[in-house]
């Protein structure tokens, strides 16, 4: 994952966040939520080990932050294999892909993040790999150049993607499952931060983990990091525990609004509604507006928006909804 700003909500995955690799759940009954794909992949695993073979080829896509590289690490686990981890971006050269593959044992996992990253001719490598356990490669160069074949171990690809529309056709079609992560609902991340808080021994109400629930934008990274925030001014209040009133007095001193908008969001929304009437407003010249990306507009702050029914898309741009100007305090024009 890339590394992010440091906003408290952000999705995509931060240095400070290095501590919740404590927290992963190893087993497939301790990942919480996301029934459908859990039941899906224990019936495959299941069935993989008692024909004795690799796991098909699996690609879990949806936003950051949902337990995709974690869920992949479960997978191995479950499978009692090796699990080998890298990203789109790292693997430059056909030949960084070639000795990854080459050092597999029988049936491990190699866990490719943000798959729709790989260069086209690393992608290409990947084809003959996946689908026959073998690579072509090609040896010299001009009239002599000739190409062998070298068989791999059979394994178990698991990409990860957050855009699943921007993967290769030919290469979307060799997975065999494919696993769509939704966003949390609130009893889910409640009972993921009452996990986190155990293991952390950090003492909260149940009242106190829904109010955090709440505001973590069905994201159990950003729930995990809310949990710790509130954790530190529990301390400095001198609370032993993390109650509902707490959680709102702490997450309201960061600017995490009742609904998990921070600034930023709100700066979108109310730029929308003042400057644009609340739309239609087009992607470029929203971004202009509040001086982002138009990329981070649509990866970032957008499909949270959208979600939550604060903002949708048509096909002359975007608005705010009657729910966004409500939430924002501002009457809606009839
Ligand atoms: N379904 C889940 N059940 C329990 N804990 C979870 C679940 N999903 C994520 N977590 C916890 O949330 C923490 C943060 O998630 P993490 O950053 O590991 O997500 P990730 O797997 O890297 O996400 P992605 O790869 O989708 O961006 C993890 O340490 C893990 O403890």
């Amino acid at each position: 994952m890339d590394i992010d700003d440091g906003r408290i909500v952000a999705m995509d995955e931060q240095r400070a966040d290095d501590w919740q690799y404590s927290l992963r759940p190893r087993k497939l009954s301790e990942y919480i939520g996301q029934d459908k794909a859990k039941k899906n992949l224990d019936i495959f695993i299941k069935a993989a080990m008692n024909r004795g073979d690799a796991l098909d080829h699996v690609l879990l896509y949806g936003p950051p932050g949902l337990g995709k590289t974690t869920l992949a690490g479960i997978i191995a686990n479950e499978m009692g294999v090796n699990f080998r981890q890298t990203s789109g971006p790292a693997i430059e050269r056909q030949g960084d892909l070639a000795a990854l593959l080459t050092n597999l044992q029988e049936h491990d996992v190699l866990f490719i993040d943000e798959i729709h990253r790989l260069s086209r001719s690393v992608e290409e490598v990947l084809y003959s790999a996946m689908e026959d356990f073998a690579l072509d490669i090609i040896i010299g160069k001009g009239p002599s150049a000739r190409s062998i074949r070298l068989d791999i171990a059979p394994f178990t690809l698991i990409g990860a993607t957050t855009k699943a529309g921007s993967l290769a056709a030919p290469l979307r079609d060799r997975f065999g499952i494919i696993s769509r992560l939704e966003y949390y609902t609130p009893e889910a991340l409640v009972n993921i931060i009452k996990r986190a808080a155990e293991i952390l021994e950090i003492p909260i109400e149940d009242r106190g983990a829904l109010e955090i629930a709440r505001r973590s934008r069905g994201t159990p990274r950003i729930a995990n990091r809310l949990l710790k925030r509130v954790r530190d001014v529990a301390q400095y209040e001198g609370q032993d525990v993390i109650t509902d009133a707490l959680a709102d007095k702490a997450l309201s001193l960061l600017e995490v609004d009742k609904a998990g908008l921070d600034h930023t969001d709100r700066r979108m929304l109310s730029t929308m509604i003042k400057k644009f009437g609340g739309g239609p407003v087009g992607l470029d010249t929203l971004a202009a507006a509040i001086s982002e990306s138009t990329d981070t507009i649509e990866d970032v702050y957008e499909p949270f928006l959208i979600q939550l029914g604060f903002v949708n898309r048509t096909p002359r741009g975007r608005v705010v909804t009657r729910a966004g100007y409500e939430h924002m305090g501002i009457a809606y024009p009839e």
